[in-house]
């Protein structure tokens, strides 16, 4: 039997009085593409800040390669193998693209930047880059330290059709080359299309878990989104009844 790469068991966290993750479990195995969905505020980005440790745990256990993650702080974390793209794009403004990626393994490597095919922009500034670029270059320099597991917040968020379909391709070469990837995102086709697995949030609660063809068409997921739609744009592109993106 294949041992999980990351295990999360009952992971409770609270922001003060708030609960953003209620007895959470989730497992993901070795080179497995697992997409994370639900309404806004439903604790996505929690999730993933909980894993990094960037947002400390209030209960439950947290296995990476069987290890005790809890014990480990985020740097620890990255040097075991869990990278993190962020939602807003955080990259070094005064240092060029090749010295962002540098950044990341501490010594020169444009590896990365080609395995994108984006080489071609190493002494290019990111002020100068397009959002899209930008993107890669999140993803490029998260790929520079050759991760076990990255997770990604959002990462569609703000590209156009052709730049989707071409960070989908990334991130399924990505798997196939044994990073087991975790993609938050509220681009449905996207996330429907290209995952292994789909585990759908609610309120801070895992309210499905299972293939893409199975959440499509769950009432309880379905329900989640056009409550969270009601009166707003209810968009479902891909028939599903899921809108493209859910806002509460
Ligand atoms: N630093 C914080 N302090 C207090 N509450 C927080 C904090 N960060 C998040 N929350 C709350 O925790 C809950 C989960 O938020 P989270 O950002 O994880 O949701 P999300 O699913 O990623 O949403 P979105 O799709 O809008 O990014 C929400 O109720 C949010 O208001």
């Amino acid at each position: 039997m294949t041992v999980p790469l990351l295990r999360a068991e009952a992971l409770s966290l609270y922001y003060g009085g708030v609960c953003a993750l209620r007895r959470i479990d989730v497992e993901i195995m070795p080179g497995e593409l697992v997409g994370v969905i639900g309404p806004n505020g439903a604790g996505k980005s929690t999730l993933l800040d909980a894993i990094t440790g960037f947002a400390p745990l209030t209960d439950g256990s947290l296995t990476f390669e069987g290890r005790d993650l809890r014990r480990h702080g985020p740097t620890q974390r990255a040097r075991m193998g869990v990278a993190r793209t962020w939602q807003t794009l955080q990259l070094f403004e005064d240092l060029t693209v090749a010295e962002n990626v540098r950044t990341a393994v501490g010594r020169h490597s444009v590896s990365p930047l080609v395995r994108l095919g984006i080489d071609r922009l190493a002494e290019r500034m990111p002020g100068e880059l397009s959002h899209g670029q930008r993107v890669l270059v999140g993803v490029a320099r998260a790929l520079a330290g050759s991760p076990k597991l990255l997770l990604m917040d959002e990462p569609a968020a703000g590209l156009d059709g052709h730049e989707r379909a071409l960070l989908g391709e990334i991130l399924r070469d990505v798997v196939a080359s044994g990073t087991s990837v975790v993609l938050v995102d509220h681009d449905m086709p996207l996330v429907l299309g290209i995952c292994d697995r789909v585990c759908v949030l609610d309120f801070g609660e895992v309210i499905t878990d299972g293939p893409p063809h199975a959440v499509r068409h769950d009432p309880a997921v379905i329900a989640a989104y056009l409550g969270a739609d009601e009166g707003e744009d209810s968009e479902s592109p891909d028939g599903s009844g899921i809108g493209k993106e859910a806002v509460r």
